[in-house]
């Protein structure tokens, strides 16, 4: 069984919901899981997995809880190799900005040569007024990939 953490990007809770949840989920599978609710770079460092649930702020902004962090891997791009990440992106589908956050982290890991273990979840509140159910629903699809 992996190490996983989990980390929160939010502003209102929702995200940070949803974060517990499925470290809930994951103990109860056996693995060991941390979530960190104000993450820096090198809460990344010695871990290989991890799960990134963010909502999105202002107009396709981070979380101000999760933007130091991902400022901080924009401008002194670390290599990122050796990591597994997947991204919980929660967004209202009413912005033209809808996920923006999940999506630019979605992409900035990649390039940071991290390697992705799931396609990004997109969660529209407009529709999933409680996230943690697709999410849950989600996790279940690609969880077996922690074990591998
Ligand atoms: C001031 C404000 C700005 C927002 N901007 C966006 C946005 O640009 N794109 C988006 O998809 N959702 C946006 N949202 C919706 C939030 O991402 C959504 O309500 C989410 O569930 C909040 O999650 P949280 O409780 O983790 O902060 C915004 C919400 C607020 C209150």
């Amino acid at each position: 069984m992996k190490g996983i953490t989990l980390i929160t990007g939010s502003t209102l809770g929702g995200a940070e919901y949803v974060g517990d949840h499925l470290s809930d989920l994951l103990e109860s599978d056996g693995h060991t899981t941390k979530v960190i609710n104000e993450a820096v770079i090198d809460d990344l460092s010695h871990n290989d997995h991890l799960l990134l649930i963010t909502s999105t702020h202002g107009a396709g902004d981070y979380p101000e809880n999760l933007a130091p962090m991902m400022e901080d891997l924009d401008a002194q791009k670390p290599d990122l190799k050796g990591l597994h990440f997947a991204v919980v992106s929660i967004g209202d589908s009413s912005y033209d900005t809808y996920c923006g956050a999940g999506k630019k982290a979605d992409i900035l890991l990649e390039q940071l040569g991290a390697t992705r273990i799931a396609e990004r979840l997109d969660v529209d509140v407009l529709e999933y007024p409680m996230p943690e159910e697709p999410a849950e629903a989600w996790l279940s699809q690609w969880k077996s990939k922690l074990c591998e």
